[in-house]
């Protein structure tokens, strides 16, 4: 089949690579070009089989339009992937859309994408180095709303070791993952430090009043949370590998615009649309917010 990944950072990267080795013929879809996708995993680094394309009109002929496009830009890019789309998508193309938050396809509102949207939930800890060079630290896990669209990327996927899982109630699960991102994506990057600062009791303590008042505003939003919901997250935070960072700390230490009102912002406005206070997630988006899209230096 024919697969296209507009934006091939570490999500868009690793996935491309999976769907190489699924088989399927694959186009990048790229900003910054480079010459190859070399992907880093367990010490070992590999050239993914893929064509690159830098503009809309370098398109293979045969991917035009593509049975499947995947959206791995950062949330805050997506606009700009439009006219990828319009090159791409046809009536039925399936669009994944694999990005952090919990508005994944209102992101695509007035695109007048033909394909079908799917948004997925991205459980995978990687790391772009530097543009066409990925490192897989650990995960990989991928969750699509159940249904007919779901089993259909599950098709794209099957036999390979991407753990594809069908969910029913994809708002409690975007919801969950969007707890893991609203500790520790700001925590990392205004910190500076990779997942082992939260083995400090007093960020840990920040941790969970950031995630209890995420877990009220997404309760209020609709999300079914289970009671130790503030537990479990912090939990997870210990089984992701200490030696990897977020996607929001790596774009800080390069300088990228940060993906903040994605995350942190969701929680916040679903506090003031739900009546649910969220003073230390306002106080966290506001120093994100501060932080200039400058390559790191003190000022
Ligand atoms: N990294 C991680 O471990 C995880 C990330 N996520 C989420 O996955 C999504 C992707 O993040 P991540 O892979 O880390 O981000 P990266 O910054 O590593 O990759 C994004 C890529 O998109 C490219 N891009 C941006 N705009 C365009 C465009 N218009 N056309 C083509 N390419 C474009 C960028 O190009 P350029 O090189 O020019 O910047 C970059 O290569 C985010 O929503 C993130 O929150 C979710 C789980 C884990
Ligand atoms: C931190 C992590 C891996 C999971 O919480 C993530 O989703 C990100 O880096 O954006």
């Amino acid at each position: 089949m024919k697969a296209a990944v507009i934006g091939a950072g570490a999500i868009g990267g690793y996935l491309a690579a999976i769907l190489a080795e699924a088989g399927h013929e694959v186009v990048l879809c790229v900003r910054t070009p480079f010459d190859e996708l070399r992907l880093e995993e367990a010490g070992e680094t590999r050239v993914v089989e893929a064509t690159i394309a830098a503009a809309p009109s370098d398109l293979p002929k045969p991917h035009v339009p593509a049975d499947l496009v995947v959206v791995a830009t950062k949330a805050q890019d997506t606009e700009s992937a439009r006219p990828w789309l319009e090159a791409l998508v046809g009536p039925a193309t399936l669009v994944l859309i694999a990005q952090n938050g919990v508005d994944h396809a209102e992101r695509l509102d007035g695109f007048g994408v033909e394909g079908r949207i799917v948004p997925s939930i991205v459980y995978v800890a990687a790391e772009r180095v530097s543009p066409g060079r990925i490192v897989h630290h650990s995960n990989s896990r991928l969750i699509v709303p159940a249904g007919d669209a779901g089993d259909e990327i599950a098709r794209f996927f099957s036999g390979t070791k991407l753990n594809l899982e069908l969910q029913p109630d994809f708002l409690t699960a975007s919801w969950r993952k969007l707890l893991s991102n609203v500790v520790a994506n700001p925590v990392t990057a205004l910190t500076m430090r990779r997942m082992d600062v939260f083995q400090d009791e007093a960020v840990q303590q920040l941790g969970i009043g950031l995630l209890r008042e995420a877990v009220a505003a997404g309760r209020a939003a609709g999300a079914k949370f289970e009671d130790d919901e503030v537990e479990a997250t912090l939990k997870l935070y210990d089984r992701v590998n200490s030696s990897s960072g977020s996607s929001m700390l790596y774009d800080r230490l390069a300088g990228r615009p940060l993906e903040h009102e994605y995350l942190t912002g969701a929680v916040v406005r679903a506090g003031e649309r739900h009546g649910v206070p969220t003073p230390l997630n306002r106080a966290i988006l506001a120093l994100v917010g501060a932080i200039e899209a400058t390559p790191l230096r003190l000022v």
